[in-house]
């Protein structure tokens, strides 16, 4: 991990690449650094001054006056003057820097959580399914956060280091001797502060890794919420959480432990130096090499930067941690295997089906992708942010390469099948068999290592990302519902899709009825990830979410799975035009129902043999082989296993319907099967 490789990595290269990193910032911001930096510089300088006008005023105001025994009014008022004068230059000062350095800070990091978020966008699903959720959170949030931690100090510890110039320059021209202790504090200061960095360094590398790891932890407890009550494994999900909650403690207490020994040193030394001054100062005082204007000056000046001088200390303590989050938000926007559109656009004018061609195609996961396919729930989230830009496009007609060919285990061995315009064609194969797969290569979800998927004859590899999304869609057996209304839900803030269309599309899948029995219709919020719904509800909204796109290839992975036999039948046989009366105990709000020709080719993973039955044709996968292809019965007379398959799944179907025809009274009328295994 990136945490790891900085805590790994001497303290040395750590400065160096914390100081590069600021350099990227300064680049990336060079007008508002050089307001907070002039900011800065102006309060530095002035506080060198504010000592000579101490010095001053001591030297010719207040000690004239106790020789005279009384005060030179004039001379009090312009003193006061002077003092207000540079006070008030160092208020302006002060506020042009903080104000610039918190206008950096805050642009920086919302500059880097815009670039991480797009990348992800960019990153294909194999990627995803590498890195865990929470993490990616840390990334986007403690990353960038801790990355841009130095900027908040750093015109402070610029103006500084002018100050100190100018502190040195000042001491020289009033009093060599005087000079020395300056010679023997400041660099003593300089080098205390990168002791300080370089022991943070691993510590503070220590404790963002531990960060994204509690993040990680975090996450992956709280989505698998039900899983971790039902199987009553809350003390055990505490005690890891716990476990990684202590060591991010510990990091933290060292890092603490650490400032707490190098925070007083640090805050001494000028202390130390104004002492020195004031001893060395009467020697030379009675010397008469000085006067008391110049002590008092130079005593005043040490007093006066131990403040700033400080703020090099942030800056350096600050660097370890800004490496250790610079180097994971560099793991995200460095990573590779994103797969680069073409420029070729189908044309929808015509609006008919797809043509939909698997020639010859093989397929693996690469070693390191761990986990079954999981295909991403939605498309892409209701985002404000404008879609992630397409990387460069590949010379026109050419077939860009997406992901390398993997040399992991094959999934799928020269699959060929067709989806003829306006048919529907069942992916039928046992678990693991790599349906699921051949559903995320036909929406180009992954890329194939030999043969080729087209779409209208076109190779999906050389379609436009917008003409892939206006032409596909493909529906997960987990839906995903954004916490938002029903219509936002449906539309997901696309063109052209107007009420009238949102119900066309739910009542297609046969989800009009319970929309209109919720309580504000459209406008119903449906909670986070849809918790107000149940889940044959939110796999029907996610269909019309698909549907209300129009798209002319519907891929359906188990996208109904949750839902009654009888509504999943009425939903295949409403899309393939031949619309059946709405299921007994849902109302249909009428209207369109039974108008909608099929404008739409549909590749579906069944499992019930009603579902297979509606199919006009059958494809059984084995293996990653397609080992027959035919009708429904072509293939039970035909294909032994597929008729082994099919019957155990009618036996399975038939055990759910005994089962469940006690629910089938409840006045709800037919429930989605998750709503009958949880009201089980
Ligand atoms: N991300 C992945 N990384 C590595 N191997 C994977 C990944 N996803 C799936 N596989 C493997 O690929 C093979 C095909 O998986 P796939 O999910 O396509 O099968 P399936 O027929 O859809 O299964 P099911 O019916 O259980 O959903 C399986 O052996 C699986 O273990």
């Amino acid at each position: 991990m990136a945490g790891e490789a900085v805590a790994g990595g001497t303290s040395r290269d750590v400065l160096a690449k914390g100081i590069r990193i600021l350099g990227y910032a300064i680049r990336d911001e060079p007008r508002i650094f050089s307001i907070a930096a002039a900011g800065s510089v102006i309060y530095s300088l002035l506080i060198v001054a504010s000592a000579y006008v101490v010095g001053a005023v001591v030297g010719n105001v207040v000690v004239p006056s106790l020789e005279r025994g009384e005060a030179d009014v004039g001379a009090v008022l312009l003193a006061a003057a002077a003092l207000l004068a540079v006070s008030l230059g160092r208020v302006l000062g002060m506020f042009g820097r903080r104000l610039g350095a918190g206008y950096m800070q805050y642009r920086l990091q919302a500059s880097y959580r815009r670039r991480i978020t797009r990348r992800y966008l960019e990153l294909p699903l194999a990627w995803h399914q590498r890195h865990a959720t929470g993490t990616l959170l840390s990334n986007a949030n403690s990353d960038v956060e801790a990355a841009w931690f130095p900027i908040a100090p750093l015109p402070f510890a610029v103006g500084t280091l002018v100050m100190l110039v100018a502190a040195m320059a000042s001491l020289f021209v009033t009093d060599w001797v005087l000079a020395l202790v300056g010679v023997a504090i400041f660099p003593a200061l300089f080098a205390l502060n990168v002791v300080y960095s370089r022991r943070m360094a691993p510590r503070q590398s220590r404790a963002q890794q531990m960060r994204g790891e509690v993040s990680a932890i975090a996450h992956e407890s709280f989505d698998g919420a039900l899983v971790v009550k039902t199987m009553g494994q809350e003390a055990r999900e505490t005690a890891r959480f716990a476990t990684q909650a202590g060591e991010l403690r510990d990091a933290l207490i060292s890092v603490g432990r650490l400032r707490g020994v190098f925070d007083p040193m640090l805050e001494t030394l000028p202390s130390l130096g104004t002492l020195g001054v004031l001893l060395v100062g009467a020697i030379r005082l009675s010397q008469g090499a000085v006067s008391i204007t110049e002590l008092v000056s130079v005593a005043f000046l040490f007093t006066v930067l131990a403040f700033p001088v400080r703020a090099i200390g942030w800056v350096l303590a600050e660097l370890p941690r800004s490496v250790a989050g610079w180097e994971r938000l560099q793991t995200v926007l460095t990573a590779t295997g994103e797969m680069p559109y073409g420029d070729t656009t189908l044309d929808r004018a015509a609006e008919t089906p797809a043509t939909l061609d698997f020639t010859r195609v093989s397929f693996s996961y690469a070693p390191t992708e761990a986990a079954t396919v999981t295909v991403p729930a939605d498309p892409a989230p209701p985002t404000a942010e404008p879609a992630a830009p397409v990387p460069a496009p590949a010379p026109p007609g050419s077939v860009p390469t997406g992901t390398p060919a993997s040399t992991g285990t094959p999934v799928l061995h020269e699959v060929s099948f067709t989806v003829p315009p306006g048919r529907t064609v069942a992916l039928v194969g046992p678990t693991g068999s790599g349906k699921s797969t051949i559903a995320a290569l036909a929406v180009r979800l992954v890329d194939p290592d030999a043969g080729t998927v087209t779409l209208d004859g076109v190779d999906v590899r050389s379609l436009t990302a917008a003409s892939l999304s206006a032409n596909t869609a493909l529906v997960a057996q987990v839906p995903f519902v954004f916490d938002d209304t029903v219509r936002e839900n449906v539309t997901l803030g696309r063109d052209g899709i107007g009420d009238e269309e949102v119900w066309a599309a739910l009542r297609l899948a046969e989800a009009d009825g319970f929309v209109a029995t919720l309580p504000d219709g459209l406008d119903t919020l449906v909670g986070e990830r849809g918790a107000a719904l149940s889940g044959g509800q939110r796999q029907r909204l996610t269909l019309a979410r698909a549907l209300a796109g129009r798209p002319r290839l519907l891929v359906l992975d188990d996208a109904t799975s949750a839902v009654d036999p009888r509504v999943e039948a009425a939903i295949l046989a409403a899309l393939r035009g031949q619309r059946s009366a709405p299921p007994p105990g849902e109302r249909s709000t009428g209207g369109a129902a039974g108008q909608v020709s099929p404008a739409t080719s549909i590749l579906v993973v069944a499992y019930r043999r009603a579902t297979i039955a509606l199919a006009d044709e059958v494809v059984y996968v084995e293996h990653g082989r397609v080992v027959g292809r035919g009708t429904h019965s072509t293939l039970l007379a035909t294909t032994p296993g597929y008729a082994a398959l099919v019957t155990a799944y009618e036996r399975a179907e038939a055990e759910r319907e005994r089962d469940r025809a006690p629910a089938q009274t409840a006045p709800d009328g037919p429930a989605d099967r998750q709503d009958q295994e949880v009201g089980a």
